[in-house]
């Protein structure tokens, strides 16, 4: 049984008609295929999973700026269940879904995916593990993401991770990292830089006024960045009898 919740946040009908406008909502014929009305719908009996009292942290930065390579340490050091949203996404299209070929020309464009097919693939996710613990890697993207997630699942993150590192570093990084990744070129990358600057820095703010973003400076090596990180989750591990941590 499904009913409806209240719409989400604005993001789609900013009044700046810019080309970033389009960045979240540029795929009006597919977006209607998901929902054709502002309100989206959210599955009865997702309680139960916040019933866990998960552990969730948001990891958000620019492209290239180290979210992935800090989050698999975090994973060994301290047992985290890793989702990237990208990755996700990925996955989707590799296996051929429905709207994989929208999904893919959002990716090369250094756009935004609706907040719905992201959302699902994370919740589904999140729902299957045995882990309470999560590493949210690349989520949310957008002011609508981050109320598409909290309405939907009816949980907030316990922290949110900031890598912040130069545009330049992370232009060096992205077009260095050789994965065959599609947006791993100069053209996506400087789209998505902009993507970033626009509509992930104001979900930023939003973590920063709720005192809940832990800023790190992501230059230096990935053992020196993860020292700063580290303190974050010791700190919380502390605070296990608060958290299922
Ligand atoms: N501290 C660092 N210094 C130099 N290169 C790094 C550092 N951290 C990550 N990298 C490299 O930069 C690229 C992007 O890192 P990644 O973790 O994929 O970033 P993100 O997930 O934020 O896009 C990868 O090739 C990775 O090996
Ligand atoms: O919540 C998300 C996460 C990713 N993406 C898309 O997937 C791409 C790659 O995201 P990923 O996090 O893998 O990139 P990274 O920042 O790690 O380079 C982004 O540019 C977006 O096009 C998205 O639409 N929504
Ligand atoms: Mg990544």
């Amino acid at each position: 049984m499904w009913r409806r919740v209240t719409s989400l946040s604005p993001v789609m009908s900013t009044s700046k008609p810019t080309s970033l406008d389009q960045a979240a909502s540029g795929f009006k014929i597919w977006r209607s295929s998901f929902s054709t009305e502002t309100p989206t719908m959210v599955k009865d009996g997702t309680t139960s999973f916040k019933e866990r009292n998960p552990f969730i942290t948001f990891v958000l930065g620019g492209p290239g700026s180290g979210k992935g390579t800090q989050c698999q340490k975090i994973v060994e050091t301290f047992g985290f269940k890793h989702l990237s949203a990208g990755e996700l996404l990925r996955r989707e299209i590799e296996s051929n879904s429905e709207h994989w070929s929208q999904m893919l020309n959002t990716i090369k464009e250094g756009r935004i995916v609706p907040s719905e097919v992201t959302v699902r693939l994370i919740q589904q996710e999140m729902e299957s593990s045995d882990n309470n613990k999560f590493l949210i890697d690349g989520f949310p993207r957008t002011e609508e993401n981050r109320i598409a997630f909290e309405q939907l699942l009816g949980l907030e993150p316990n922290v949110v991770l900031f890598f912040d590192c130069p545009e330049e570093e992370m232009v060096k990084r992205v077009l260095n990292r050789n994965q065959g990744r599609v947006d791993d070129n100069i053209d996506t990358v400087k789209k998505r830089l902009k993507v970033f600057e626009i509509l992930n820095l104001p979900v930023i703010d939003y973590y920063s006024k709720r005192g809940k973003l832990c800023k790190i400076n992501a230059v230096g090596t990935e053992d020196e960045i993860f020292e700063k990180v580290r303190p974050i989750f010791s700190a919380c591990g502390m605070m296990s009898h608060y958290f299922a941590f």
